[in-house]
């Protein structure tokens, strides 16, 4: 079965997270089930221009169906040692990815999946030694809490081992509702970031979370490619 891929790019650096600064390769994977207002990827959803832009795209330029072989060959091309797949949501092609992940895998690549954390992870993903950074969208994304937050999945995405948990903050007040979050799911490896869309942005929101993010015994990642590249695309 094919893929949707809106863009595959690399070498860069991984911008978030627990890898921030690694070398990597990036598939990011078209279509998501949310509809957040300040998506920094509105070109794989949003068709309408619901999105804080206002723009809508086009899918007929931003989707593309590529076999597995075509995006394996793709990707190893980069020469690196970990592959990132994003979106979008890329866990809503979950099964059509385990070929491919299982041939990145036994070319001795590591995988991260950056994932919203509404679906539960395959057990073949999870058994292929995948590394999930779940993104739970908080209120201020403008979705709805049924959409947002489902329980099932986060659970699910808890008890893999190596789960990093993600969330995007604007203030020290959005770290309430990651408080509530973190007890209410038991979460563990905890990871704040700021929102931004530019280097100035991010560097702005860091500032005002940083010490309140340290003080509560969480991580914090920045954005590096925001700070580096601003919004530009594929990096
Ligand atoms: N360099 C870089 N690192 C990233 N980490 C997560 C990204 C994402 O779009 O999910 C991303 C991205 O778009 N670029
Ligand atoms: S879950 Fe991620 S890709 Fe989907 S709309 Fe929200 S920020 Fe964008
Ligand atoms: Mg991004």
């Amino acid at each position: 079965m094919d893929l949707v891929v809106n863009e595959i790019f690399g070498p860069t650096v991984q911008g978030e997270g627990r890898s921030l600064g690694r070398r990597c390769a990036f598939l990011r994977l078209g279509g998501c089930n949310l509809s957040c207002s300040w998506c920094d990827t509105p070109y794989t959803w949003d068709w309408t221009g619901a999105g804080d832009s206002g723009v809508a795209h086009d899918p007929r330029k931003e989707l593309h169906r590529r076999s597995v072989e075509d995006v394996l060959a793709e990707l190893v091309e980069f020469d690196t040692d970990l592959i990132v797949i994003s979106g979008g949501e890329p866990l809503g092609q979950q099964e059509r990815l385990i070929p491919l992940v299982t041939a990145l895998v036994g070319r001795g690549k590591e995988i991260e999946i950056e994932t919203n954390g509404t679906h539960a992870a395959h057990p073949e993903l999870v058994a292929a030694g995948v590394r999930f950074n779940v993104s739970p969208k908080l209120s201020h994304s403008g979705d709805t809490r049924k959409r947002r937050i489902v329980p099932a999945a986060l659970t699910s995405l808890s008890a893999v081992s190596g789960s990093t948990f993600k969330f995007v903050c604007r203030n020290t007040r959005d770290l309430d509702e990651v408080a509530e979050l973190v007890s209410e799911f038991g979460l563990r490896s905890v990871w704040i970031m700021p929102i931004g869309r530019t280097a100035d942005d991010v560097t702005k929101h860091m500032t005002e979370l940083a010490d309140a993010v340290v003080e509560r015994g969480w991580n914090l990642t920045t954005r590096l490619h925001t700070l580096l590249w601003d919004d530009k695309r594929a990096v």
